[in-house]
């Protein structure tokens, strides 16, 4: 029985998050990107709008810009339908309305005809869509004009300078991690590079005899390494540099040598395995030899014996071999520190209430992270179903799930229709 409930010297969850925080530096090396390289990049300096956006009124429809010194804001309705207007010139995206004279001003009772996004000249008071209007020639002037079919509001279809970003207001704050609609914004407001924090270098190994690369073939007792295949995924969804350094052998002098290695190229050196008390079990010892330990076991499950310390140029995370345990305490613990190091602002993961539609079954002592399948049930009540398979071991459970079960330390089970709180996979696991 794998019960650690009396077993002293497990950090509480909440409190192991916040060490790690506090024993980690953000790195402060910054370099200019061009802003088509910048999605999932940290923003080492604020970004301030250099224009306002839009930068001049323009119409939100093709069709007409009127004149009408009757309309006023407050009022609705009040053009009078059949209205007539002096069809003066025309506005078209990238080049605004001009009269034969140069002017660009209409005088009342004047419209223009206009394109979605051209310029609105200021004296224009609404633009009426095409659909809303018949055109004809006015039979005594031989002018072209058009012809109101409906009442219109003041200003109705102008979209106004500025009205989406002011000039020289902060968009987005130092710590701000960029989205592909930010990278929009950016080319919206003129800007072709930003300053971002350089990328953190994390080095990836895994420990094991038994471990074998997919491609190769399995002598007996041996497995498929997985463990670094899903931290590797998950840091490139960080937008981190890796390092792959491969499987090490359980030997003492190799798992050193990697360790060394990895410290001098990377920021953060992150193993899998060896990090329990088997005999085989060395990556606690190497890194009390050629480094610190700050601390050794969570009361967390899957990942108890998950170790945190430091060597000569890096911070170290030495995650549990079975693949539950190294994705999860990679997820919930590693994560947070990773993207504090990478200079971002922290973020919180969507925490809901859901009813269980099952038993739960766990046991005072440790938290627990358990894999289930959130859905939203026929009442349209959020539920969740506890995965079967629970074990550390077993990584087609939590393939299968699309959040976790957060069962507090002291926490004894649950019956079904019960109430849990629930946390949604997020980008980087899910
Ligand atoms: N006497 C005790 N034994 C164990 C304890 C304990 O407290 N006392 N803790 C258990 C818990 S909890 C965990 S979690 C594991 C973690 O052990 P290790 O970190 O030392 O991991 P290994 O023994 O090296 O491997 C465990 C398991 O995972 C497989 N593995 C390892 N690396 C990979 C990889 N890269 N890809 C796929 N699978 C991997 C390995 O073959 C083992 O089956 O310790 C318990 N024992
Ligand atoms: O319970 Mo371990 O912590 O298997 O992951």
């Amino acid at each position: 029985m794998n019960d650690c409930y009396n077993v002293p010297n497990l950090m509480p969850f909440e409190l192991a998050k916040s060490t790690l925080l506090t024993n980690v530096n953000m790195i402060t090396e910054t370099e200019f990107i061009a802003i088509q390289d910048a999605d999932q990049r940290i923003l080492a300096k604020p970004v301030t709008s250099p224009i306002q956006v839009p930068a001049h009124n323009n119409s939100a429809m093709d069709g007409y810009a009127i004149r009408d010194d009757s309309l006023q804001a407050g009022l609705t309705g009040n053009s009078t339908p059949l209205k007539q207007f002096k069809l003066v010139g025309i506005s078209m995206a990238g080049s605004p309305y001009k009269s034969k004279l140069g002017g660009t001003e209409l005088n009342n009772g004047e419209c223009i005809r206009i394109m979605t996004g051209a310029v609105v000249p200021n004296s224009a008071n609404a633009v009426i869509m095409q659909e809303n209007v018949s055109s004809q020639i006015n039979p005594e002037t031989k002018d072209k004009q058009i012809t109101l079919l409906h009442p219109t509001k003041y200003q109705a279809h102008i979209r106004f300078a500025g009205e989406d970003i002011q000039q020289g207001h902060v968009l987005f704050d130092t710590g701000y991690c960029l989205k592909a609609v930010d990278i929009g914004l950016l080319s919206s407001l003129g800007l072709s590079q930003i300053e971002v924090f350089r990328k953190l270098k994390v080095a990836v190994l895994s420990t094991g005899d038994e471990l074998k690369m997919p491609g190769q073939p399995l002598q007996e007792g041996d497995i498929y390494e997985s463990n670094s295949q899903i931290l590797i995924a998950m840091l490139q969804r960080l937008n981190m540099s890796v390092i792959p350094l491969g499987i090490i052998k359980d030997d003492k002098t190799a798992i050193t040598n990697a360790f060394i290695k990895a410290d001098q190229e990377a920021d953060v050196v992150i193993s899998s395995g060896g990090v329990s008390v088997g005999d085989a079990d060395y990556t606690k010892e190497v890194l009390s030899e050629i480094g610190t330990v700050d601390f050794w076991k969570v009361a967390i499950k899957p990942g108890k014996p998950f170790a945190f310390g430091k060597l000569d140029n890096s911070v170290f995370f030495g995650l549990p071999g079975n693949p539950v345990s190294a994705a999860v305490t990679f997820h919930q613990l590693a994560v947070p520190a990773l993207r504090y190091m990478a200079g971002a602002n922290a973020t919180a993961n969507t925490q809901l209430n859901a009813t269980t539609t099952s038993k739960i079954n766990k046991k005072a002592g440790r938290m627990d992270f358990q894999r289930g399948v959130m859905s939203v049930s026929e009442q349209g009540n959020l539920q969740v179903t506890p995965l079967p398979a629970q074990g550390s071991g077993i990584l087609s459970s939590i393939s299968r799930a699309n959040c976790y079960i957060i069962l507090a330390q002291e926490n004894q089970g649950h019956q079904a229709g019960d109430t849990v709180t629930i946390e949604l996979f997020d980008s980087i696991i899910g």
